[in-house]
């Protein structure tokens, strides 16, 4: 176990304590969120207002924002009764979307799933609607939004649809489409300015009419159900406003419109699903076996009809209450004009569904449905310009795709399956919500706000198929990606802290040059493990010795393998020599092979003579130059370069090509040396490599390869004398052998497992080339150099030689031992060195 200051446990006690207290308090929080916040769902039993939640500074400043045009000049202030409707929704997003102030008003009832009308109002809200929750009998509402608001137009489209409910509960039809309508048009003609009405009646008010196609001019009075005639009386009444205080009305017969969004007590809604769902559906028929039809609209020829309703209604001529000249009165029919037979509806969407439907034909019962309707739209078409153009088949099919996305965030099942026992309290009725109802309706709500917004606007977008094609793949794209990402997340464990960074840039731009004092600053703030992102690479600083312990020899293994950087990825002919190679068996055999056989002291002590030799040149050379400058560098450089190469095959260089050939091969490997150490931004950002903006890689590449020239040449020449003197060779086989040798002996005999190949043959040879030279020259120089700074060290390093050594004697290797203090020197060395 890696020994933890107490700090980190106090820290860690504190941290707890600090989280438990986070999580109670969101968990209270919570609980009183779903417990005395959540809606009742009692009002999906009553079609009633709920609770009436209006006034104050907050909900005032809400209506006022809303209800602003967004461009000063010109914009309608419209007032949108039924909201959050199926028309409502759809004509207020459109006036929004145009830049006039809308406010909506809506009861949100529970003739359906008030869910969807939440749905529908929430998706307002981000379109920039604001949605009163209330009820158009409410005078005192009204009064208030009145009062706040000078609307130029109401569009009213609250009602209580629906024929054949009516059966039902005749009484919410009296209390919507006549008490809710005169209550409306009270207030408006009081209001000052009077706003000018568009209001939805209705196609069911031609009642039992036999005269094809319907137009406005043909008589209404024979209604076939409380819904026609509670549109008829509306009609009548809106007459009566007119006609006394001036108020501008315009009626608008809607006939059977149908779309995303819409009524779920509609037989092409609830058709689609029980089809899905294989339950059998009911097609009524007429008499005789004659079939039932309508003028099926799609609502988004309805939307226009209304904003051209809207745009060409007159004002009002009315103030306070009293009529100052004659005002406008139309009705107009907005149909499809082609009706079609119930029988083809469903057909079509057995196609769009692909799934065969059960169904019954039934003789229509007597409950108020009328046996066809079909719409002259002539008026509409010459004074609005009103021009339906979705057909059933494509209005379907846009449905069909609208009600597929949508079908698991309003699936009854789901919210049965989902909620918990009722209970009661002073704050009304709640439902207890378990963990997993709340997990359930968090992610329902998520997931319907999500495809609420996309199939809304997936719905407004161009027809164009191309535009619609990319617009998939693109959030296709997006989602996988995003899912990859947040699967490659949540397998990556947790990361050690550190300091903040930019994105791309991570910590690269704050990196102080000097590392051991900026690294020292980190371990103070963050502790002894840190963090650092350079560009898109992870770098992990330790600072305490028992963590380096950890990383360096106790978890060795793990730690062992590294991610080389571009140019050391070329100088190890692609991590095949002893120092990139990934750990594992074919490593650990290189290792075995480099450690007991080849820098065995049987071996070292074998080529004591050479060592000897050459140093003893190099001291012959720097005599010959007393009184001169030297470069020490150079000489130290070429003594340990011709051991090196002595070992390794056997070679060295005298005289004039020790100075030349040395020089060249010091530069060379004083180029690869600075190539490993320069920073890369190829290594930073993986994804720029291939530019290789620094020009690192293929610098690297030209200088490897001259080593590479030289490696085939020995080993070609090698392998000829081998050829030429086999049974020699084979004498000579208990001599020592040069390390080429032995390699080449490795490559030609080995078993499978410890066979080399030629490319691990020269990754071993330039790795000793490298490590070899460049190391002990470069620190042999700074020793040199710093012991010529410090005197007094000169002066103690030449005591003790002259004790150990004798004046008159040449240092050997068994001198070495008994150095203590030049030995201290060289520690000193190479502490200061790999610091700087
Ligand atoms: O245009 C209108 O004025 C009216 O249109 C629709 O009323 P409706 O045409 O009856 O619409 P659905 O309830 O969707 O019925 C459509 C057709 O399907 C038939 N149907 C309905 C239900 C059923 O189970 N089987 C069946 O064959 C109906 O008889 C009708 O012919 C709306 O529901 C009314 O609010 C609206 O005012």
């Amino acid at each position: 176990m890696m020994d933890k200051p107490l700090y980190i446990h106090r820290f860690r006690y504190h941290f707890s304590i600090t989280k438990l207290i986070f999580w109670a308090l969101i968990f209270l929080c919570l609980i009183y969120f779903f417990f005395c916040q959540a809606p009742s769902s009692s009002s999906t039993s009553t079609l009633t207002s709920r609770r009436v939640l209006w006034g104050g500074p907050d909900w005032e400043s809400r209506v006022l924002k809303s209800a602003r045009p967004r461009s000063r000049a010109g914009g309608h202030v419209v007032l949108v009764t039924g909201a959050a409707g199926f028309v409502g929704t759809h004509v207020s997003a459109a006036l929004r979307r145009r830049g006039d102030g809308v406010l909506g008003l809506d009861n949100f009832n529970g003739y359906y799933d008030p869910s969807l009308k939440r749905s529908r109002a929430s998706l307002l809200e981000r379109a920039g609607v604001f949605v009163v929750e209330g009820d158009i009998n409410d005078a005192k509402l009204l009064k208030k939004l009145f009062g706040l608001v000078k609307f130029s137009h109401v569009m009213h489209l609250a009602a209580q649809a629906g024929v054949r409910y009516a059966m039902k509960n005749p009484g919410s039809y009296v209390n919507s489409n006549i008490a809710g309508f005169v209550n409306l048009l009270e207030v408006c003609k009081s209001a000052n300015p009077q706003p000018a009405i568009i209001w939805a009646s209705s196609s069911s008010v031609y009642g039992l009419n036999t005269k094809i196609p319907f137009s406005e001019k043909d008589r209404t009075d024979q209604p076939s159900s409380l819904y026609a005639a509670t549109k008829k009386a509306g009609e009548e009444i809106a007459h009566t406003y007119n006609h006394i205080y001036g108020l501008s009305i315009t009626g608008l017969r809607f006939f059977t419109v149908y779309g995303p969004w819409g009524r779920p007590d509609m037989a092409y809604f609830f058709f689609t699903k029980d089809i899905l769902k294989r339950k059998t559906i009911t097609i009524f028929e007429g008499p005789n076996h004659s079939t039932v039809a309508r003028d099926f609209t799609y609502i988004d020829d309805i939307v226009k009809g209304c904003l051209a309703a809207l745009d060409t209604a007159k004002k009002s001529t009315g103030t306070g209450g009293k009529k100052k000249g004659v005002a406008q009165l139309r009705v107009f029919n907005l149909g499809n004009t082609s009706p079609v037979p119930v029988g083809k509806l469903v057909s079509i969407l057995e196609k769009l569904l692909k799934v065969k439907a059960k169904k019954v034909v039934l003789p229509m019962p007597a409950n108020g449905d009328v046996l066809f309707t079909h719409a002259n739209v002539s008026l509409a078409q010459r004074e609005l310009g009103y021009k339906p153009t979705t057909d059933l088949q494509m209005g379907l099919k846009k449905f069909v795709r609208w009600q597929a996305v949508m079908k698991y965030s309003y699936d009854k099942r789901y919210a049965k399956a989902v909620s918990g026992p009722r209970f009661e309290c002073d704050k009304g009725s709640f439902e207890l919500r378990f963990p997993i109802t709340m997990v359930f309706n968090f992610f329902g709500k998520l997931f319907s706000l999500v495809f609420d917004g996309w199939s809304w606007w997936w719905d407004r977008i161009t027809e164009d198929n191309v535009i619609r094609v990319l617009t998939t793949v693109l959030a296709t794209t997006l989602i996988i990606s995003w899912c990859a990402w947040l699967i490659k997340k949540s397998r990556t464990p947790p990361l050690p802290p550190g300091p903040p960074g930019l994105p791309v840039l991570g910590n690269l731009p704050f990196i102080e040059p000097d590392f051991h004092r900026y690294f020292t600053k980190l371990s103070q703030i963050y502790g002894p493990i840190v963090k650092l992102k350079l560009g898109s690479k992870i770098c992990i600083v330790i600072t305490s010795p028992s963590l380096a312990k950890q990383v360096l020899k106790d978890q060795d293994a793990v730690f062992a393998n590294r991610d080389p950087p571009a140019s050391a990825l070329i100088t190890s002919y692609g991590k095949h020599d002893i120092v990139w190679m990934p750990n594992g068996p074919e490593w650990r055999q290189l290792r075995k092979i480099f450690v007991r056989d080849m820098m065995s002291s049987s071996i070292l002590d074998a080529c004591y003579g050479l060592r000897r030799q050459e140093v003893r040149e190099m001291v012959r050379e720097v005599y010959k130059q007393v009184g001169l400058p030297i470069n020490i560098g150079e000489q130290i450089f070429l003594t340990i370069l011709n051991v090196v190469m002595n070992m390794l095959w056997g070679g060295s260089l005298h005289g004039e090509d020790r100075r030349i050939v040395g020089v060249e091969f010091r530069q060379v490997v004083g180029e690869i040396v600075e190539m490993l150490g320069k920073p890369n931004i190829s290594d930073l950002f993986p994804v720029l490599a291939r530019l290789d903006l620094q020009g690192i890689k293929s610098n690297t590449k030209k200088l490897v390869s001259w080593f590479d020239r030289i490696f085939d040449s020995v080993i070609a020449h090698r392998m000829d004398v081998d050829v030429a003197n086999e049974s020699e060779t084979k004498k000579e086989n208990k001599e020592i052998k040069d390390f080429l040798q032995f390699l080449l002996d490795l490559k030609n005999q080995g078993d499978s497992k410890t066979s080399l190949s030629t490319t691990q043959i020269k990754g071993l040879l330039l790795d000793i080339v490298l490590g070899g030279s460049d190391t002990t020259s470069t620190s042999l120089e700074w020793a040199i150099a710093e012991i010529l700074n410090n005197l007094e060290i000169m002066r103690k390093v030449q005591e003790e030689l002259d004790e150990v050594v004798g004046n008159d004697s040449i240092v050997e290797e068994s001198h070495i031992p008994k150095l203590h203090y030049l030995n201290t020197v060289l520690k000193e060395t190479f502490t200061h060195l790999s610091l700087s």
